[in-house]
């Protein structure tokens, strides 16, 4: 599909990798587009923030804990066209947070061993990234 005419949002996502090696995904709420699916925490880069600045938001609005950026490393990206917008979406790892980690925005949060991350339906962008965390992580 043709980018033309549909603008490229760009989306800060992350796998939090607690010690057991499991991967933390959401579920998005019952109302939105694609209610119901699961995804990594993380959220639109908003205009003057860098894609970590975007997570660290997030993930405090979200979640309620503290990511610093040198705990962030570069894992992967998707890159997908939907219907209204072509989103590309680096994915970023973290094994290390301040915080305990809580839906606060009452949304279900699961962990989730990589080899087991093929049970949740996820949104089509995210579905090459599953084989991608089962080779990497
Ligand atoms: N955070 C996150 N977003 C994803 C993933 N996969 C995927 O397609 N997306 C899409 O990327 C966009 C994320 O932006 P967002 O979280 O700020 O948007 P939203 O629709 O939840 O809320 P909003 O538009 O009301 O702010 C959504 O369109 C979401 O469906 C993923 O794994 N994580």
């Amino acid at each position: 599909m043709p980018t033309a005419g549909r603008p490229l949002v760009l989306v800060a996502a992350v796998a939090l990798v607690d010690v057991d090696g499991r991967v933390l995904i959401a579920r998005r709420p019952m109302g939105k587009p694609m209610e119901g699916l699961w995804e990594f925490p993380g959220g639109k880069v908003e205009p003057g923030e860098t894609p970590e600045d975007a997570l660290t938001r997030e993930l405090e609005e979200e979640l309620g804990i503290t990511v610093h950026d040198s705990c962030l490393a570069p894992l992967t990206f998707a890159s997908h066209g939907y219907e209204s917008f072509h989103l590309l979406m680096p994915l970023f790892v973290c094994r290390r947070w301040k915080g305990d980690v809580r839906p606060l925005e009452g949304q279900e949060l699961a962990w989730v061993r990589p080899l087991r991350l093929g049970d949740y339906p996820m949104p089509p962008a995210d579905l090459p990234l599953v084989p991608m965390l089962r080779d990497l992580l």
